[in-house]
């Protein structure tokens, strides 16, 4: 292990990293929330700042993926759609295998320019996790329950609050619901065999009625959907702890463009229509199994340099204090104020330990485990 790789793998620089994540994200919270007034003078003002205060927390994750871990993302897409990226509105369709898949999302999305900007129809659970979930109300993130009943109303009323969102986005849908796992897969194979769909081998089966109402939503809104199928080299497994640790990973993603207007508006035909894409998506998983690269041209943006310097801005800021801090109680002798200080640093790591592992696929939600009774076609 060489001396740099050493470093990145010592708990206080994790700690280090994540102090910041926090602080920051929690001032950055405070700063949305003073944004609340603005919301009532000028909405497109109000929008554009929020913006701009979730790229200075998205973006701090990112640089630790791009920068820290130097992880490789690679782009196959062909070239006349690369030059839409990021000019034009879309609809993302990701699969949902890997810990990190998002922010492999994020790291494109950042690197077209559209990270503070960038959606997704979230499970509502997540809107509750500090700094992130927080972040994303003022985002004006689409949360859902997993409950059609319930959700059919809000996510096409949230869907419709973006129709006049003031900068291009990305809007992420992972149309399975949840992770990959192989008891969700056998589950969901399973309801595919009673509606005399064809098997997915490396797909959950896609949900449909949100796809259906996002297009119908945004329909005028985006111009098209990026099909979007990710995998990682060599069989890696990657995990957030594993980019704190500055593990390098080597991320493929291939997209491919589709005009919105290819797709049915019809329920029924939508949802075909996916069912479809999904389809194809696992015969592009299966061709990468075996030949190790998607088909097309490689088109991979570079990295830029604003989320590193967004990262050094914090860690300026938030350094000098804690190190003052830290020489002052040393200093102080008392025991108590010391003995005060650990705990509430040990309740900030466990606070972020927890946050991480949100991403765990380990610690997952039961969505999609439960047997259905099925009916027969
Ligand atoms: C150039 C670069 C391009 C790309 C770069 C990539 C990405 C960057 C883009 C943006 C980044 C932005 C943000 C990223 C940051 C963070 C994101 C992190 C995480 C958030 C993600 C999540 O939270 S995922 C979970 C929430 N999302 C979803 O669930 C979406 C999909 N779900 C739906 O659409 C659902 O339909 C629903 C939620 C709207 C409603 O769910 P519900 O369960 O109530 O209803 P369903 O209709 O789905 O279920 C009933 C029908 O389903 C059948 N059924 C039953 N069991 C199963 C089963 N196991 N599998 C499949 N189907 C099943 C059942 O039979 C019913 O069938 P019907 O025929 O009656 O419909
Ligand atoms: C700079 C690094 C600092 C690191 C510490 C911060 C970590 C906070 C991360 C919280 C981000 C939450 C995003 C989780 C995304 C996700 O993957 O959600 C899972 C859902 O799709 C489906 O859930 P499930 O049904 O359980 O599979």
């Amino acid at each position: 292990m060489g001396l740099v790789q050493l470093l990145k793998s010592q708990f206080l620089c994790h700690l280090i990293i994540c102090y910041v994540f926090l602080v920051s994200g929690l001032i950055i919270n405070l700063l949305q929330l003073c944004t609340l007034p603005l919301w009532l003078v000028s909405k497109q003002a109000a929008r554009r700042i929020n913006t701009k205060l979730g790229y200075c927390i998205s973006s701090q994750m990112v640089a630790a993926l791009e920068w820290w871990s130097g992880t490789e993302c690679t782009l196959y897409t062909d070239p006349k759609s690369y030059r839409l990226y990021g000019n034009e509105n879309a609809i993302v369709v990701l699969n949902h295998s890997f810990e990190i898949d998002f922010l492999c999302g994020w790291t494109f999305c950042e690197r077209f320019g559209v990270l503070g900007s960038s959606k997704v129809l979230a499970k509502k659970e997540l809107s509750y996790v500090p700094v992130i979930g927080w972040m994303w109300y003022f985002l004006e993130i689409v949360f859902c329950k997993r409950k059609w009943e319930e959700d059919r109303k809000t996510v096409a009323q949230s869907l419709q609050n973006l129709q006049d969102y003031p900068e291009n986005f990305w809007f992420l849908l992972y149309c399975e619901g949840t992770r990959f796992t192989p008891k969700k897969h056998q589950i969901s194979m399973q309801v595919a065999e009673s509606k005399g769909l064809p098997k997915l081998k490396h797909h959950l089966l896609p949900r449909t009625k949100g796809f259906w109402v996002t297009v119908q939503n945004l329909r005028g809104t985006v111009a098209a959907v990026y099909d979007s199928t990710l995998n990682f080299r060599n069989n890696e497994t990657p995990t957030l702890l594993g980019v704190l640790s500055g593990k390098k990973y080597h991320a493929d993603l291939y997209v491919r463009r589709i005009p919105l207007e290819q797709i049915p508006e019809h329920e029924v035909e939508c949802a075909a229509w996916l069912h479809k894409l999904y389809q194809e998506k696992d015969g592009f998983q299966e061709h990468y199994n075996q030949t190790g690269r998607y088909p097309g041209p490689i088109m991979t943006p570079p990295r830029r340099p604003w989320d590193l310097l967004n990262w050094l801005f914090w860690a300026c800021l938030l350094l000098y204090p804690l190190c003052l801090l830290l020489a002052r109680l040393i200093s102080s002798g008392s025991m108590l104020t010391i003995l005060a200080s650990v705990a509430l640093c040990s309740a900030a790591s466990v606070g972020v330990r927890w946050m991480i592992g949100q991403t765990e696929i380990d610690r997952g939600s039961g969505y999609g485990n439960k047997e259905v009774p099925l009916k027969s076609n």
